[in-house]
């Protein structure tokens, strides 16, 4: 039973699903009017078990290829049936649809597009080269969009959102050339399969450069104070070095690329707070 209850916390990835409720949050709070506190909280509930549900139907879809990449998943370890997944899939979504019913229009309608994005991610999406990444991408930078139309200013929080879709589209590249063996062997034509994995390093940097680039935009529109400046520097830095490190060792090169982009998220908060102190 112990196993059991774990593999279904497991299953929910809960680092993303906080990970992915503070940058709802954080585009509520860039966004933000006065009295925002209630429609955000409800936002980052969405967010925290529309994650939950999307990262469990895909241990679900993706349970014979991580039996190869990943055995110590909860499916293929057996802590979790695949039926036991589904369900609990289907009861996450269940929640963050219930949430998403308070939100205004704009809201509930990326809330609707999101979570039907989620389902069909992996069977549908994630085994077309660059378009799985691409959704995942997308998914990511609307967080700061599904926060700022909770609030009802979706406007200035869409270069937030850019800059996120696209370092995670840089990071989704790394973890497919990490998962080449198992995804060749499960027949899934990934980016680093399609056009070969130095070609596909190389595309999501581009994606990065692009990025980085326009990190600074947020400060100049005035969306943010100078300390960003300072903080945003480091998390650009780290994700270079890890996108560098991405040609030698993915493993590494993928975790690391998520400490950058956390400390990305962090510059996003203290740069509006500085602005607001
Ligand atoms: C250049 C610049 C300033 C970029 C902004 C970077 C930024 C704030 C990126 C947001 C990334 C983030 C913290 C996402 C939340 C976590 C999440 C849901 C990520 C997507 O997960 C998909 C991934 O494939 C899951 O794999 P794993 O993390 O290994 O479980
Ligand atoms: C704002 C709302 C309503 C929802 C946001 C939803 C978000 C932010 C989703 C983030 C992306 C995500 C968690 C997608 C779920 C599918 C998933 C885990 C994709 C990555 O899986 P794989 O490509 O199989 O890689 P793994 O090896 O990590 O499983
Ligand atoms: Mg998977």
């Amino acid at each position: 039973m112990h196993d059991t209850a774990r593999g279904v916390a497991e299953l929910a990835r809960p680092t993303n699903c906080v990970a992915a409720a503070v940058l709802t949050g954080t585009g509520a709070f860039v966004a933000g009017a006065a009295g925002a506190a209630v429609p955000a909280a409800v936002a980052a509930v969405v967010t925290a078990f529309a994650v939950a549900a999307g990262n469990a139907i895909n241990d679900y879809f993706d349970r014979e290829i991580d039996a190869v990449n990943r055995p110590d998943r909860p499916i293929p370890r057996g802590a979790v049936s695949p039926r036991g997944a589904l369900a609990v899939a289907a009861a996450w979504f269940l929640v963050a649809v219930a949430f998403a019913a308070l939100l205004p229009p704009l809201a509930v309608a990326i809330a609707a597009v999101n979570l039907v994005a989620l389902v069909t991610y992996t069977t549908v999406f994630k085994g077309t080269p660059g378009l799985g990444n691409a959704l995942v991408s997308y998914l990511v930078g609307s967080t700061f969009l599904f926060g700022g139309a909770a609030v009802g200013e979706p406007g200035s929080v869409v270069v937030l959102a850019l800059l996120a879709g696209l370092s995670t589209f840089t990071r989704e590249v790394i973890k497919d050339v990490e998962d080449v063996a198992g995804d060749r062997e499960e027949g899934l034509r990934t980016l680093p399969i399609a056009v070969g994995e130095r070609r596909a390093l190389w595309i999501g940097a581009a994606a990065l450069v692009v990025a980085v680039a326009a990190s600074p935009v947020p400060y100049f529109t005035g969306t943010f104070g100078g300390a960003y400046l300072l903080l945003v520097a480091v998390a650009d830095a780290a994700m270079l070095y890890a996108c560098y490190e991405g040609f030698g060792d993915p493993a590494t090169a993928q975790r690391r690329f998520k400490y950058g982009t956390f400390l990305a998220a962090a510059a996003f908060v203290v740069g509006r707070a500085a602005l607001l102190i």
